[in-house]
């Protein structure tokens, strides 16, 4: 799914008035019904509302949204900023119907007890910080004890840009029109956006599949039509030979959860390089996976094979010792098959950038914030991030994997593709050996990079979900995200 600009959804309004045709009015109408028929599905009681509107479209969004909740029996009333707005908010105020009860406020909504609190202040069409009056009432509706629901974006957040001012609604719900605003998968607007949905207003959908967007959201239904199917005739061999890079004294553990990761990912034929130390342990506890054993005891520092492999991960529990960090810098000399890089690979990159030059084109790195900003430098906000690591990612032709609460994948062009799975439960020690176990066995079974990361991602994600639910976000494991695999998997088959 696309994310458009505030722009680009503009001109496809605009589109949409001038092309279906449907009067201004009428649209502000259709997204107000869809709006209406969420609210009424989540809110169910007919309880108080109370619709907080500015006088810009949001506003007359709000407005329309008020009339018809009162049509479905809520008790609703209306605080405005002005009498008088933009067009379409003047017709949608005369509208409202005899029974709403309606006040204009200038910096003060009075006491508000119960209910649920709309928030129509400020839409798409903020500008500038609120300030002044507007500021003391976004105060009041964040002291409000019951639940925000914000119409398309909250009062205060700015869909492609940062949060400039100190007055923003923190919403309980957002309920964006159409599609999801880039602003909602940034991390310092958590608080302002909550949970946030997406409503249809039946913008042409033929415009928006022709507006170029780099920003994407990966819904069920891509990664459903990325996911190969084992073919009737495939045996292990042709399932991908895959190895992974991984463990030293202490760190087994990582080495191990990526080995099971890739298992249950579909490698067919997997060998963990692995550190003497490491040999017994990795056959014990794995013993699907081949051992190839470097002589060294505690940690990797020889060159290794990767002869007849379709994929390699390296990096879960290597450790950052000079050695092995020669060693790494001999094995990017000699990769020639697709690969990603995680944890203490990426780290021992950042100290020894000249590497890099060394990285084959699409080699998958998977930074955290932390690991990332140890390679590109630090970044003042998330957006900026998401600038530097789409930079990055081209000028070094790698994938990124920004790990995050909403994963983004950023391709060698320029494109970034944010993840709509995974929960808080999954910000867990192991998590990430699981997901570069789950993107190497993808490697192996001939995905591209950026679909491997992309697909990797999602179902790395959707296990935890599934995790989450049975178990909770407080107790899941790195190892229940693996025992969760086959049902994320099965989930993206079913048809
Ligand atoms: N295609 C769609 O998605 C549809 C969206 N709709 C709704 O329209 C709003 C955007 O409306 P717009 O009139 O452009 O902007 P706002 O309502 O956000 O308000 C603009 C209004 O406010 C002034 N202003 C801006 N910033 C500030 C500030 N900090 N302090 C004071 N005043 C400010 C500005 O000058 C204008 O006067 C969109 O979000 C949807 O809710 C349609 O209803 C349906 C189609
Ligand atoms: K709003």
């Amino acid at each position: 799914m696309k994310i458009l600009s505030s722009s680009q959804i503009r001109d496809a309004d605009k589109h949409t008035i001038e092309n279906e045709p449907i009067e201004s009015i009428d649209l502000m109408e259709r997204a107000s019904a869809s709006f209406s028929k969420w609210f009424i599905g989540e809110f169910p009681g007919k309880c108080k509302v109370h619709v907080v509107s500015g006088k810009g479209n949001n506003g007359g969004d709000g407005l329309a949204v008020a009339r018809i909740l009162k049509r479905n029996g809520y008790e609703v009333k209306v605080y405005t900023t002005s009498d008088e707005g933009s067009e379409d908010f003047n017709i949608n105020f005369h509208r409202l119907p005899e029974g709403i009860e309606r006040k204009v406020v200038d910096d003060s909504l009075g006491s508000i007890e119960t209910g649920v609190l709309i928030d129509a202040l400020f839409g798409s069409g903020l500008d500038r910080p609120i300030e002044g009056r507007y500021a003391k009432i976004v105060k009041e509706i964040n002291q409000f004890a019951g639940q925000v629901v914000s119409i398309d974006i909250p009062s205060g957040v700015y869909a492609d840009n940062p949060v400039d001012g100190e007055h923003v609604v923190e919403a309980t719900h957002t309920v964006s029109f159409q599609l999801p605003k880039l602003a909602f998968f940034m991390a310092e607007n958590e608080k302002f956006v909550g949970d946030w949905h997406v409503v249809d207003i039946g913008l042409d959908q033929n415009f928006i599949d022709h507006t170029d967007s780099r920003i994407h959201m990966v819904t069920l239904e891509d990664v459903r039509s990325y996911l190969k199917k084992p073919a009737k005739f495939s045996h292990k061999g042709n399932m991908g030979r895959s190895m992974l890079i991984c463990g030293s004294s202490g760190k087994m553990g990582a080495c191990i959860i990526a080995a099971r990761a890739a298992l249950r990912s579909g490698a067919g034929l997997l060998t963990c390089y692995v550190p003497a130390v490491g040999e017994n342990i990795i056959q014990t506890a794995v013993p699907e996976a081949m051992a190839m054993v470097s002589t060294f005891q505690d940690y990797h520092v020889e060159e290794a094979n990767f002869k007849g492999m379709d994929a390699v991960g390296i990096g879960p529990g290597l450790g950052t010792e000079d050695q092995t960090e020669m060693a790494l810098r001999k094995w990017i000399k000699q990769l020639e098959v697709p690969a990603v890089i995680d944890a203490d690979g990426l780290n021992m990159i950042s100290s020894r950038p000249d590497i890099l030059k060394h990285v084959p084109e699409g080699t998958i790195f998977t930074p955290h914030p932390k690991e990332f900003s140890r390679l590109a430098g630090e970044a003042e906000d998330s957006f900026k991030r998401l600038e530097m690591a789409r930079e990055y990612a081209k000028k070094h032709k790698v994938i990124i994997v920004l790990k995050g609460a909403y994963t983004a994948v950023f391709d060698t062009e320029g494109s970034v593709y944010f993840n709509s799975t995974g929960n808080p439960g999954m910000a867990t020690g192991g998590s990430g050996d699981a997901l570069t176990g789950i993107i190497t066995a993808l490697l192996g079974q001939g995905y591209s990079s950026k679909w491997a990361a992309i697909v990797g991602v999602f179902i790395h994600g959707l296990a935890g979900d599934e995790a989450a639910e049975d178990l909770g976000c407080i107790s899941m494991t790195a190892t229940d995200i693996i025992d969760y695999l086959p049902d994320a998997f099965r989930h993206v088959e079913m048809r």
